[in-house]
C-alpha cells in the first residue's frame, strides 16, 4: 500500500530516469492531450463504478484516476503544495 505523495515521488522518479519498461514513461511521453483523454476515461469508469458496480471496484478506478491526475499534474509542471493549497 502506497499514499498519494508516495505515488507522486515514485512517478517523478521514473520519469526523471526515463524508465523504459514504465508505463508512467510512455503515458507521460504522449502529452497532455493523451494523458487528458486517461483522466477523462478514468472518471467516467468511477462514476460508473459508483453507481452500478460497487465499493471495491469503485475504489480501484478511483485509484486509476488519482494515478492519471498525477501523471497530468507532472506534465503540467505542478508540485504537490501547488494543487494542495486549493483543497
Ligand atoms: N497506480 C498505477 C496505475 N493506475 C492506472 N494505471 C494505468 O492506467 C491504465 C488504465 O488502467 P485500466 O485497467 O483502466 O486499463 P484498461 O482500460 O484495461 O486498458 P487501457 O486503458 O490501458 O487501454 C493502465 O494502462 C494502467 O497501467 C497505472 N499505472 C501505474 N500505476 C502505479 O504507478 C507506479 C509506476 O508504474 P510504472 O510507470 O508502470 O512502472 C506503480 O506503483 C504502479 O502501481
Amino acid at each position: 500500500m502506497k499514499s498519494f505523495e508516495e505515488l507522486f515521488e515514485e512517478l517523478k522518479g521514473k520519469i526523471a530516469s526515463q524508465d523504459e519498461n514504465s508505463g508512467t514513461v510512455k503515458e507521460y511521453s504522449k502529452g497532455k492531450h493523451f494523458i487528458g483523454k486517461k483522466v477523462i476515461e478514468e472518471a467516467g469508469e468511477v462514476w460508473m463504478a459508483a453507481e452500478y458496480e460497487g465499493k471495491e471496484k469503485t475504489a480501484e478506478e478511483i485509484s486509476q484516476l488519482l494515478y492519471h491526475a498525477q501523471v497530468m499534474m507532472i506534465a503540467s509542471g505542478l508540485e504537490l503544495e501547488d494543487v494542495y493549497r486549493y483543497l
